[in-house]
């Protein structure tokens, strides 16, 4: 039998993830071994309460109060406890104190991962964070290092698994939003403040992470433009739906080129249509799923579970093996700092097409006036759809598809029909997305 040596892995936090990260440790501890050429040895896990039940029976005497001893003199660092404080400075203490530091820990990342990277690379330590966008699946990674020798001009994901849930009830079974809502709460799906998920700040997080590893550029999560799903109503998911589209929440990060023929980056995320024969159409349920383009690689498609104790803890554990591995073999750690300095774009430059829903007066010359506002605003249709509802007096309702335009004129021209006289209501303004 192999001699391995022990390398010190300090977990902090013994929650959903933490709990099946130190089950793995133990469970497949020979063959972790025999991957890694060490032996990962649990030398305590930190929690707050040290006598609370756990999801799965681990020995009494590795549980500690004190997180701060624990990360000492440590060889690995799983940070699974959550939020900014005190996870941010037990990490750069784990850095200081020459440790490799893995963490799920999106709020912190999106937040600060810069200064993080930027603390592990003056260490020569390694800093990894793959569960920390759509948990199970295997997504920075690949845009870090396989795909490093290829350009990546788009990357477009369902990063969030209950609002996707949400929408897919609507979609598939007429759900109100509602309805849809407490059945994803009652799966557990939705975080403890709902709004993170429904309002699309889970999501920006993530797209945060995605475009700043994707473009090695540093993209801030206030830089994302976010709209979450809460306006989302069956009306325009039944239009959708007859248009041949799904409605997904979608964060999106994507090199443009602005007006001015500027080169940079946009991050955002956005209720979007999509059409029912794009790969993303047919991610049910809680799923996730990250569409990427790239100019050599051309489209590539990741999938899988986007949140779960278990799931999480598989890509919590493959960061750790290649920490470890780092261990055996030498060399400095990757800790994923952002050099290339693009700028971040607003999302007035990015070219996309919108569909809008409107009531307008059914009159004479209604169709040619409203072609006119668009027209004002370079905007050019691509589809005009008129519907007059069962007794419906002198109102009649357009659903309007355009051409590609800028996001800048898109929305101008909303607000001008938003304006008109000719116009009862704008009841539905959606972006046409990967249609292209
Ligand atoms: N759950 C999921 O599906 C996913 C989670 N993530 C991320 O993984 C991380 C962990 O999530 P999850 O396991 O769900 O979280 P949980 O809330 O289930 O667990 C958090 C753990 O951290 C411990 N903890 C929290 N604060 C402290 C503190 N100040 N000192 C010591 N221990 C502390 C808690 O201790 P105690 O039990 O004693 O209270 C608990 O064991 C988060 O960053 C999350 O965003 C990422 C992807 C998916
Ligand atoms: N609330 C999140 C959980 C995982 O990050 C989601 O719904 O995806």
């Amino acid at each position: 039998m192999n001699e391995y040596r022990d390398l010190r892995v300090a977990l902090l936090g013994c929650g959903s993830v933490g709990a099946q990260v130190a089950r793995l440790i133990i469970e497949h501890g020979d063959e972790l071994a025999a991957r890694i050429g060490a032996r990962l040895t649990l030398s305590g896990i930190a929690v707050r309460d040290t006598t609370a039940k756990r999801d799965v029976d681990l020995p009494q005497e590795l549980f500690t109060s004190d997180a701060e001893r624990l990360v000492q003199g440590s060889d690995i660092v799983i940070e699974l406890m959550g939020g900014i404080e005190p996870a941010k400075t037990l990490i750069l203490q784990a850095l200081q104190g020459g440790a490799d530091v893995v963490t799920a820990n999106k709020a912190l990342i999106a937040a600060h991962g810069p200064e993080l990277a930027e603390a592990a690379e003056q260490v020569g330590a390694q800093l990894s964070y793959e569960a920390s966008v759509a948990a199970a699946i295997p997504i920075l990674r690949p845009l870090r290092e396989s795909l490093a020798g290829d350009h990546i001009t788009r990357v477009m994901g369902i990063v969030n698994g209950s609002t996707n849930y949400i929408l897919d009830r609507m979609d598939r079974f007429g759900d109100s939003s509602e309805d849809a809502m407490r059945v994803a709460s009652e799966l557990g799906y939705l975080e403890a403040d709902p709004t993170l998920d429904v309002e699309g700040y889970d999501a920006a997080q993530k797209a945060t992470i995605l475009a700043s590893i994707a473009f090695h550029t540093e993209v801030p999560v206030d830089a994302v433009y976010r709209e979450g799903i809460a306006n989302i109503t069956l009306e325009q998911i039944e239009t959708a739906k007859q248009a041949g589209y799904v409605i997904k929440l979608l964060a999106i990060a994507e090199r443009i080129t602005s007006a001015d023929g500027e080169h940079g980056v946009s991050a955002r995320v956005y209720p979007a249509l999509i059409r029912r024969d794009h790969p993303l159409a047919a991610v049910y349920g809680g799923k996730n799923a990250v569409f990427v383009e790239a100019e050599a690689a051309g489209e590539l498609m990741f999938y899988g579970a986007g949140a779960g104790g278990a799931e999480t803890a598989s890509a919590v554990l493959g960061d750790v093996v290649s920490a470890a591995r780092r261990h055996v073999v030498g060399g400095p750690g990757i800790a994923g700092s952002l050099h290339a300095g693009l700028t971040i774009l607003p999302v007035g430059e990015v070219n996309t097409s919108y569909q809008v829903m409107l009531e307008v007066q059914d009159q004479p010359g209604v169709l040619a006036r409203i072609a006119g506002i668009l027209a004002e605003h370079g905007v050019s249709a691509a589809s005009v759809k008129q519907s007059i509802a069962d007794g419906a007096h002198e109102r009649a309702s357009l659903v309007i598809g355009t051409h590609i335009g800028r996001e800048s004129d898109l929305a101008a021209m909303v607000d001008s029909l938003r304006a008109s006289d000719l116009v009862h209501e704008v009841t539905s303004v959606l972006r046409l997305e990967g249609n292209e």
